[in-house]
């Protein structure tokens, strides 16, 4: 018998050639029978997986009976207009940041005995804003000296009215230039008109008075780079009252922006407005006063574009509607406006300029898209859009008492939400009603003021004293009218 081997050995023979094709063919069969089992398996247990996902699905859907427009946050849901489209987790970490500043502004008030400066406010134009204004000074402690009147008719009576209705503030005048000349007086803070802030704050410089002056700071650019040089030749604070910058959350959300948690900004959004009173020569719709929505709202834009990235934009167009209730006027109603800080260009970054870091340069392209209008209200959010998600100041954005932070994984869902409110000290009305919204709100600008003149002393008295505010630099003030008047130029304002 020939042995195992000798047969594997002898393929050619006819009967041994049969037999191993016998044998291969059982091996087939064995492992497709193997295979099959496995696949049977394979199925079987994805089967199973598939099975038990959709059945926790449909159990989270049955005790989910909330619309899917609502996210969840630990211990808490709650119903937001604010939904990303992709976003897909029930799971959305929520943080409240509550910012101190509810109290009255604890300035160091004249009659704080620990305090080593005096500081003396005047007050120049006494319309609406001043009463709003004064109110708020008397609110933080602050110590008024003296009131004038002087481009409207019975001056010096609407003075001594409103001196007497201000716990009898000592001095009241019918002209500027007496208020300008009281040596009694440190500061002035100048409420006219648009058309007169140059011309009024000029005065007041000029006299050796420090200066916080209404916005716009100025109608035009050169106006207010003559109105800083006169402030710097005098050694004395100028400071446009873009009183926003000095809010709580707007504070806080600066520091967001500088920390870098957002990422790169780049895209910014705002829409300022509200229907105007339709009277033609109201300071608001009349072009001798300075009016339109550019100047009165639009500024405030500008203003927050400009704290987000302070530098001046490669690109700004315009475009404006100088209509309102079928009448023609000679200001914007409705204004357009671009502002494109284009990457070809290396500019100082907000990081850089938030650490004091001039030097260290990031092209950051970065567009603002603005809306202001008289003719509509509005929603008067301001938007910020970055790449690791967005930030939205609330209404009303220019005295903001609550924001909201949205932060997205990169190309991923909504992961946390940061809300941050703040509450202003409640007006006090015993001076008379408030005349615009958040009058109240002026205690932080007037807290900074009455700090940097209680640190560094005040111009005049001390050298060189409290010339500018951290928040709001000449260089931001200067940047801010820059910046307004291209747009009105570029909308075609002066041709109106
Ligand atoms: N920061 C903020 O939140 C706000 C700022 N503002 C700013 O404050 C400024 C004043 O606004 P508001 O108080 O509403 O203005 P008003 O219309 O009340 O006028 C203010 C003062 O300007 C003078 N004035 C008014 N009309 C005329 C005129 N036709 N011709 C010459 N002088 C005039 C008067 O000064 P006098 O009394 O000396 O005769 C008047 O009291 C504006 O620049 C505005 O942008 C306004 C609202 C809010
Ligand atoms: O500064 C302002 O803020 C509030 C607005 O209502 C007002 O018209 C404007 O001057």
């Amino acid at each position: 018998m020939p042995s195992s081997t000798d047969v594997e050995s002898n393929e050619n023979h006819p009967l041994l050639r049969d037999g191993k094709k016998q044998h291969v063919n059982d091996e087939n069969k064995k492992d497709r029978r193997i295979f099959t089992v496995f696949l049977i398996v394979l199925v079987f247990i994805g089967g199973l997986i598939c099975i038990s996902i959709g059945w926790k699905q449909h159990n989270s859907r049955s005790n989910n009976t909330e619309s899917p427009w609502i996210y969840h946050t630990r211990g808490k849901s709650s119903q937001k207009d604010e939904y990303p489209w992709w976003e897909t987790s029930n799971h959305v970490d929520t943080t409240y940041t509550k910012l101190q500043g509810s109290l009255p502004a604890p300035i160091i008030s004249a009659k704080d005995s620990k305090r080593t400066n005096n500081l003396r406010w005047g007050i120049v134009g006494l319309g609406r804003i001043a009463r709003d204004f004064t109110t708020a000074l008397t609110m933080a402690g602050a110590n008024i000296t003296a009131v004038a009147a002087g481009s409207l008719p019975n001056a010096t009576a609407r003075a001594r009215h409103f001196a007497n209705l201000y716990n009898n503030i000592p001095h009241s005048y019918g002209s500027y230039q007496e208020l300008a000349a009281d040596p009694n007086v440190d500061i002035v803070y100048v409420a006219t008109i648009n058309s007169l802030h140059y011309s009024t704050a000029m005065m007041m410089l000029q006299a050796g008075k420090n200066v916080l002056l209404e916005k716009p700071m100025t109608m035009e650019y050169t106006q207010a780079q003559a109105l800083v040089k006169a402030a710097e030749k005098a050694n004395r604070l100028l400071v446009t009252n873009y009183w926003t910058r000095f809010f709580p959350v707007v504070k806080y959300v600066r520091s967001i922006l500088a920390s870098g948690r957002l990422g790169d900004i780049s895209a910014m959004r705002g829409d300022f407005g509200f229907p105007t009173p339709p009277i033609a020569n109201d300071r608001y719709l009349n072009r001798d006063s300075g009016g339109g929505a550019m100047l009165d709202v639009g500024c405030y834009l500008v203003n927050l574009a400009l704290l987000v990235n302070p530098v001046l934009p490669q690109q700004i167009q315009a475009s404006a509607q100088t209509t309102y209730m079928d009448h023609q006027y000679r200001i914007d109603t409705e204004m357009g406006f671009l502002l494109n800080w284009d990457s070809a260009k290396k500019t100082p970054s907000m990081m850089a300029v938030e650490n004091n870091n001039k030097n260290e340069t990031k092209t950051t392209p970065m567009i603002f898209s603005g809306q202001a209008s008289f003719r509509r209200p509005s929603s008067f959010e301001f938007e910020i859009n970055a790449q690791h998600g967005r930030l939205v100041i609330h209404n009303p954005a220019n005295a903001a008492t609550a924001a909201t932070v949205y932060e997205y994984q990169t190309f991923g869902p909504l992961k946390h939400v940061e809300e941050i409110r703040s509450e202003l000290p409640p007006f006090d009305v015993s001076f008379g009603p408030e005349q615009y919204p958040r009058g109240e709100g002026f205690v932080y600008i007037i807290r900074e003021i009455e700090q940097c003149m209680f640190e560094k002393g005040i111009p005049g008295d001390a050298k060189p004293g409290c010339l500018e505010l951290e928040e709001l630099t000449l260089q931001d003030q200067l940047l801010t009218v820059n910046v307004t008047d291209t747009v009105l130029r570029s909308a075609g304002y002066w041709d109106w």
